[in-house]
């Protein structure tokens, strides 16, 4: 079972205003309102990719009353301890550019926490847990870290997708996948990525770190895979960008959904980079149609 976990889950609300300007009144042409968070996407990819997962993590009020009903239409088990607060609501407003205001997570208590880390000694070697998203302030950037540890023991699989301090957390507790992108691989080293002679360097030293498999997204510019044997480059798929919230969640969704039944890497990174891609071209979070009709026009290369 692929178990995704959002610390800190959201409404996605998208509002598409004509000539965005601050400061001033304007009206939305249009909205959407979403399930988000980086697991929850993750799980509602896989599910589109036809792979089964359960969501934990906390949630809270009314917000999180939405997310549940619209997972369990979608046919996803949520499996989240229950907070007080009203889980956030994130603002992704599309004018002439994309522009985001995340919001801030409800508290969470010591017996809340315990609550999800008593759900993670269920886990076994067949399992993978995917850790994604932002920490809610009131819990320690050291949580992943501490997460990976308890399950240690288990020979489940951890994939991190995280930034800032909680990815250097993560970093030392060696999971078994991480994928961040340029911009977060560059922050972690103090340095700027840009390039893919950039990614490689940096990646590499992620690998060196003790980390087996990593994969840097570059958005529109495609992603690296990186592992002590194989560095690989996914080019980006060709398409109109609609919007771009999800595709790093995507990326990880469709690898995931390629490695559970092959275990192949570089099968599994084509389909992530799909994924990403389809995801990148599409309203919503990917379809299955849509990363099908990508697969065949990305070429994994060794570089
Ligand atoms: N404009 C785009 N065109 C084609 N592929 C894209 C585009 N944006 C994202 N992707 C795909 O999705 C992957 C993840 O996107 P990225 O924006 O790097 O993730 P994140 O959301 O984590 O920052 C990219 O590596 C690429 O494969
Ligand atoms: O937990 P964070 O880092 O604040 O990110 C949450 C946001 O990221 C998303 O999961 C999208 O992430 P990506 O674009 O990186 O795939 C949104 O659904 C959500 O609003």
């Amino acid at each position: 079972m692929i178990y995704t976990c959002t610390l800190n889950p959201a409404i996605d609300y998208f509002i598409q205003v004509d000539n965005f300007e601050a400061g001033k009144l304007n009206k939305v042409k249009a909205d959407r309102k979403m399930p988000g968070g980086k697991g929850i996407n993750v799980s509602r990819v896989l599910d589109h990719l036809g792979q089964t997962s359960k969501c934990l993590g906390f949630i809270g009020g009314f917000t999180g009353d939405f997310i549940i009903s619209e997972l369990k239409k979608e046919g996803i088990e949520p499996n989240f301890v229950t907070v007080n607060g009203d889980t956030r609501i994130n603002v992704k407003l599309k004018s002439d550019s994309e522009t985001e205001i995340n919001g801030v997570a409800p508290a969470i208590t010591d017996t809340q926490r315990d609550a999800l880390f008593a759900k993670l000694d269920t886990l076994t070697a067949d399992d993978i847990l995917v850790l994604s998203g932002s920490v809610p302030a009131t819990l320690p950037v050291t949580i992943y870290k501490e997460m990976i540890e308890r399950v240690s023991g288990s020979g489940a699989k951890v994939v991190a997708d995280t930034s800032g301090d909680a990815f250097k957390e993560v970093v030392k507790a060696k999971p078994f996948l991480v994928k961040p992108n340029h911009l977060e691989l560059g922050d972690y080293f103090g340095v700027d990525v840009e390039t893919v002679e950039d990614v490689k360097t940096y990646g590499r030293k992620l690998v060196d770190l003790g980390i087996e498999h990593v994969i840097v997204s570059m958005g529109g510019k495609g992603a690296v895979y990186i592992d002590k044997d194989l560095i690989l480059f996914a080019p980006p798929a060709k398409g109109k960008l609609v919007n771009s919230v999800g595709a790093g969640d995507s990326m990880v969704g469709g690898f995931l959904s390629e490695y559970v039944t092959s275990q192949d890497f570089r099968k599994a990174f084509r389909k992530g980079a799909a994924a990403g891609g389809a995801t990148a071209f599409s309203v919503d979070l990917c379809s299955r149609e849509k990363v099908e009709e990508l697969l065949p026009t990305i070429e994994v290369s060794e570089i």
